[in-house]
C-alpha cells in the first residue's frame, strides 16, 4: 500500500478561473477512494480514465460509481468517465501475452519491446504456444508490462476488449479509448455495436502504432477523437518522430473538429517527486499551445506518491499557458487558409460532449467545403 505524502489539495480549492484545456486523470491505487476522487475532481480532473490493463471490473465499477456519486451531488462540475480498453501482459516469472494470435504474428528475428522499450527481446524460435527470445536490452520485468511486437501484431478488437466494451455499456461510461487502431474498420465496428445498444459512448482512437499513421485521416474521421499515445508511439517509431507526430495529429484533429488528447509521461517525475522537472512543465505548455483539447496523467495519478500535486501542476500550467494564447496572434493553423476570398467555409461547434469543448479556446474549427 502506498503512503501518501500528498496532502496538498487545500492549496488549490476548486478553480474559480475556468481552465479550458481538459485534464484526464488515470485512477488507480493512489486515487481510487471516495476521498481522493473528490479531491481530484475539485482540484483539476475533468475525465477519470480507467486502464483496463490493470485492476478488475469490480474495482473499476467502484470507481465509476464514485465518480457518478460525485457528479450527482456537484452543482457545477461534471467528471466524464473513460475506459481505456488496452490489455496488458505478463506475470513476474514467465511472460504471458493475452493476445490471441501472438504466436502466429511473430517470427524469428522480430524484436519485441517490453514496457515502452525499457527492455527488448529478439525472437529466436517458437512452438505452438510459446515464443523463445534472447534478451537484447535487459532489465527488471515487473508484472503487467506492455509488449510491442514491431509492426507485426495486427490489432483488432479481442474477446477481452469486448468484455470491457460491454462493461462500459452496462455502466454508461462516456468514452472508450481504443488501442492500436490500424484502420477505420475497427472504429466502425465498435460504433455500429454502440449504436445497436442505443448508447452515446464516444470513441477515442489511440494513435500508438506505425501502422495507423498512413490511415490517420480515415481512422480519425471514423472516430470522435484521438489520443496521442506517446508511450507506445515512442516504442514503435524513432523517438524523435513523436513530437512531430503529436503536432500533426493535433492539427489534423482540429481541422476535422475532433477532440485530441496528449498522453504519457507529462509529469512522470512526479510519480516519486513533489515537483516536476522544467522540461515536463514545458511539455504541458507545448501541448496546450499546439491546441490539445486535453492533457493526460497516467502513473502520476494512478500509482504516484503525489497525485493531487501532479493534477494541480497540470491545472496551473494549462491555465497560465492559455492566458498567453490570443486569438489575434495565435490563430489555429487552418484559419488563415480557410478564409481566403471567395472560398466557402463551414463553421462548426465541434464535439457534442460539452465536457470537451464548451469552454475551450479551441472550440471553433473551420474547414473548407
Ligand atoms: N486500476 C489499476 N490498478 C492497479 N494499478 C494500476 C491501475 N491503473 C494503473 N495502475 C498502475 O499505474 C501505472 C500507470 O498507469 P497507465 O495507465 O499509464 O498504464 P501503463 O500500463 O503504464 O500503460 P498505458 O498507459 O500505455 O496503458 C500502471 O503501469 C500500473 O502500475
Ligand atoms: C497512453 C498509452 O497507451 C501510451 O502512451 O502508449
Amino acid at each position: 500500500m502506498q503512503k501518501f505524502s500528498d496532502t496538498s489539495v487545500g492549496m488549490w480549492s476548486k478553480p474559480t478561473v475556468r481552465r479550458k484545456t481538459k485534464i484526464v486523470c488515470t485512477v488507480g491505487p493512489s486515487t481510487n477512494t471516495r476521498e481522493m476522487i473528490w479531491k481530484l475532481a475539485e482540484a483539476a480532473m475533468n475525465v477519470a480514465r480507467m486502464n483496463m490493463s490493470h485492476g478488475d471490473h469490480a474495482s473499476h465499477k467502484k470507481v465509476i460509481d464514485l465518480v457518478k456519486e460525485y457528479n450527482a451531488q456537484s452543482k457545477d462540475n461534471t467528471i466524464a468517465i473513460m475506459l481505456d480498453t488496452k490489455r496488458g501482459v505478463s506475470t513476474p516469472t514467465c511472460a504471458s501475452v493475452n493476445y490471441d494470435d501472438f504466436v502466429n504474428d511473430v517470427e524469428a528475428g522480430d524484436m519485441l519491446l517490453v514496457d515502452g522499450g525499457m527492455m527488448s527481446f529478439m525472437v529466436k524460435s517458437k512452438t505452438k504456444d510459446s515464443v523463445k527470445c534472447e534478451v537484447v536490452d535487459g532489465g527488471e520485468l515487473k508484472s503487467r508490462r506492455h509488449l510491442n511486437a514491431e509492426e507485426k501484431v495486427q490489432r483488432y478488437l479481442q474477446p477481452l476488449d469486448w468484455e470491457d466494451i460491454k462493461f462500459g455499456v452496462e455502466n454508461k461510461v462516456d468514452f472508450y479509448a481504443v488501442s492500436i487502431v490500424k484502420d477505420a474498420q475497427v472504429v466502425q465496428e465498435l460504433k455500429n455495436y454502440l449504436k445497436g445498444c442505443g448508447v452515446d459512448i464516444h470513441v477515442i482512437v489511440k494513435i500508438e502504432s506505425a501502422d495507423s499513421i498512413p490511415n490517420l485521416h480515415s481512422i480519425i474521421t471514423a472516430s470522435d477523437g484521438a489520443m496521442v499515445a506517446r508511450g507506445d508511439l515512442g516504442a514503435k517509431l524513432p523517438i524523435e518522430e513523436v513530437p512531430i507526430l503529436q503536432g500533426k495529429i493535433i492539427n489534423l484533429c482540429r481541422s476535422m473538429g475532433k477532440a485530441v488528447i496528449v498522453a504519457t509521461n507529462m509529469l512522470e517525475s512526479m510519480i516519486v517527486h513533489p515537483t516536476p522537472t522544467r522540461a515536463e512543465v514545458s511539455d504541458i505548455a507545448i501541448a496546450v499551445r499546439e491546441g490539445a483539447d486535453a492533457v493526460m496523467l497516467s502513473g502520476e495519478t494512478a500509482h504516484g506518491k503525489f497525485p493531487l500535486k501532479a493534477a494541480g501542476v497540470m491545472h496551473t500550467v494549462a491555465l497560465r499557458t492559455e492566458a498567453t494564447i490570443t486569438t489575434s496572434s495565435e490563430m489555429p493553423a487552418n484559419l488563415g487558409q480557410a478564409f481566403k476570398k471567395g472560398e466557402e467555409i463551414v463553421i462548426v461547434q465541434s464535439g457534442s460532449q460539452p465536457i470537451w469543448r464548451s469552454q475551450s479556446t479551441h472550440n471553433i474549427q473551420v474547414r473548407k467545403v
